[in-house]
């Protein structure tokens, strides 16, 4: 008998609380026996208690299953949450210490979604972003801040361990998909990362010999995005071009509020951690109007990572379902979720 899948739930910000209940009512909505414990952590909590992610919080996140997550983050105008402290301190930081060094983030475009692109063609690919190093791991500084001579830097790390786990990963994904894989980075530029990324890639080739691999730069990438992004089937990158990529894949694919992702540690030591692409949204945060798709679809990633391939499986269906039903009438959060939730059960 399977045992219970034992989640631990950080809601978050803005729009994270409102998205993460329609995701947990869906997930409930499966029947797999699942129990969950939340955590307050998020820029709210920490403007109310100064706390944003002590090592006793990691070690008991650490005992978990997997963690879904809302989002995180404030209004970037606010003085109090300045130099994304809750972004590295708490996103990042639980990317960094679980060890989530693939960033997954599929894209597909659904038959019934309107995509802003005219003839888009049949769009399903997914984006490994690399998620540990580049220019996210904190290495640079400033030096005479405040004067005019002020240098500051941001360091990319890529180390070869990095890289090599990564690219193995995205290949071996490639072998189980349509047998193609994309290297997006900017080797005319960055020489020294680039080349690592290159080599790396080449070498890992030859272990898949039914992979095609290609490379593109990531400037030109986005304009394969627009005009011809059926070309794709695996994207393997670094951190920061991965996290642009991946918001314009959503805008292609009918908007942000629908795509979801998952912090991968391949090697289990970890939890992984699933969470909608998108952020606290803090316009419209409050409103019941951010779309809980990516949310529910991020809980279907988890699933299916966690050995419950058929409830993710019933949440796919039931979400394409509910997007080809959708009409002009503007529906709440929680209707979204309603109706999902609803088809998945009766499935
Ligand atoms: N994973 C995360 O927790 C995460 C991810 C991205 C941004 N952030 C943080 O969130 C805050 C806001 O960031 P941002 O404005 O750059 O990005 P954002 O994704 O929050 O919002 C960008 C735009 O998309 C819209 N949007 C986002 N999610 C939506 C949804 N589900 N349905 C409908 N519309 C949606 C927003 O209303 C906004 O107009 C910042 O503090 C940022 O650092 C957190
Ligand atoms: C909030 C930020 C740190 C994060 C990132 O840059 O990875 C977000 O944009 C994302 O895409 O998950
Ligand atoms: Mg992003």
């Amino acid at each position: 008998m399977p045992s219970t899948l034992d989640l631990a739930v950080i809601p978050g910000d803005g729009i994270g609380p409102e998205v993460i209940a329609e995701a947990l009512k869906v997930l409930r909505s499966t029947g797999v026996d699942v129990s969950t414990t939340e955590y307050p952590f998020g820029a709210t909590h920490y403007l109310a208690t100064g706390r944003i992610l002590e090592q006793e919080d990691l070690d008991a996140l650490a005992k978990h299953d997997a963690i879904l997550l809302g989002a995180v983050g404030g209004d970037p105008r606010d003085p109090k949450l300045a130099g994304g402290i809750i972004e590295r301190g708490l996103l990042l930081k639980l990317r960094f210490a679980f060890d989530h060094y693939v960033n997954l983030r599929p894209t597909r475009i659904y038959p019934s979604v309107a995509s802003p692109l005219a003839n888009p063609g049949e769009v399903d690919f997914v984006v490994v972003r690399e998620g540990t190093e580049g220019p996210y791991v904190g290495n640079g500084g400033i030096i005479r801040r405040g004067t005019p001579q002020e240098i500051a830097n941001e360091v990319s790390v890529n180390t070869a361990f990095g890289v090599e786990r990564v690219v193995k990963f995205a290949f071996d994904q490639a072998e189980k998909r349509r047998g193609k894989l994309t290297l997006v980075h900017k080797t005319n530029v960055l020489t020294n990362a680039g080349q690592l990324w290159q080599r790396i890639v080449q070498a890992e080739a030859a272990n898949h010999p039914s992979v095609d691999w290609d490379y593109l730069h990531v400037d030109a990438a986005t304009i394969f995005f627009v005009t011809d992004p059926a070309r794709f089937d695996v994207i393997v990158t670094d951190n920061l071009f991965g996290d642009i990529l991946t918001d314009l894949a959503a805008a292609i694919s009918g908007g942000i509020g629908l795509a979801a992702s998952g912090n991968i540690n391949p090697d289990g030591a970890f939890p992984s951690m699933f969470e909608p692409v998108h952020g606290s949204a803090p316009d419209i945060a409050g409103k019941q109007l951010a779309d809980p798709t990516a949310a529910i679809l991020s809980v279907s990633l988890l699933l299916a990572s966690r050995g419950e391939q058929e409830a993710a499986d019933r949440i796919s269906a039931a979400v394409e379902a509910d997007l080809a039903a959708r009409g002009d009438a503007r529906r709440s959060t929680a209707e979204i979720g309603d109706a999902i939730a609803a088809a998945v059960a009766q499935n």
